[in-house]
């Protein structure tokens, strides 16, 4: 009898998992990401680090990102993927990946990243973001975020879990999602 193939390429070769901790500005992605990344113990990289000096001046000002904007600060995330792929070294990283297409463009780079979307409501959002201090995302650009997102789809490797709960409560819902799917 053939053996049973593997569901996923994290599976196949028993590599410690990538992840991108996605969703808009405020969903927790930095807060979660770096507690599923210690919880599971792989390393945690945040992708606001990897934005042009411009990308932040930009979003600093008050003024949303656009497509060009983006594509250049997605290229170094895939490449981030890639390189922890490659030394099997597992990754988690915060990254809003809006929209299909970047997820794609991920995906062409590093096909086994597996998306977790953080979900919570508009109020409760903006609640988090505005008692944020020492951010340069300014409260004002949530609406756009909202407005650019494109929730994940069901045929996307991934999964959505609610922020409605304190921080280790989602951390726990981010580690339990993982641990299904890869
Ligand atoms: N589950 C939670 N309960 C309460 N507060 C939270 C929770 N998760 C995150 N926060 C707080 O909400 C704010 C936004 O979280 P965080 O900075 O992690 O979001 P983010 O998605 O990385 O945002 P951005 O994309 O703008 O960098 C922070 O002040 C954080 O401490
Ligand atoms: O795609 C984008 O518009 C940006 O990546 C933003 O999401 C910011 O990086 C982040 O949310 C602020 O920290």
């Amino acid at each position: 009898m053939p053996a049973p193939s593997p569901s996923s390429p994290a599976e196949a070769s028993h590599r410690p998992p990538l992840v991108i901790v996605m969703g808009v500005s405020g969903s927790g992605k930095s807060t979660v990401g770096e507690g599923l990344a210690a919880a599971i113990g792989v390393p945690f990289a945040d992708a606001d680090d990897l934005h042009p000096a411009a990308n932040v001046a930009k979003m600093s000002a008050g003024v949303p990102l656009d497509d060009a904007d983006r594509w250049p600060w997605l290229a170094r995330v895939g490449e981030e993927l890639e390189r922890a792929d490659a030394a099997a070294t597992g990754l988690v990283i915060a990254c809003s990946a809006l929209k299909r297409s970047y997820r794609d463009a991920i995906r062409a780079e590093a096909p086994s990243t597996f998306f977790l979307q953080l979900d919570g409501s508009p109020e409760l959002l903006a609640a988090r973001i505005g008692a944020r201090a020492g951010h340069f995302m300014p409260p004002a650009l949530l609406a756009s975020q909202l407005a650019t997102l494109e929730p994940l789809a069901d045929d996307e490797a991934g999964a959505t879990i609610s922020i409605d709960d304190d921080p280790a409560g989602v951390v726990r819902s981010a580690v339990a999602a993982i641990a299904v799917a890869v």
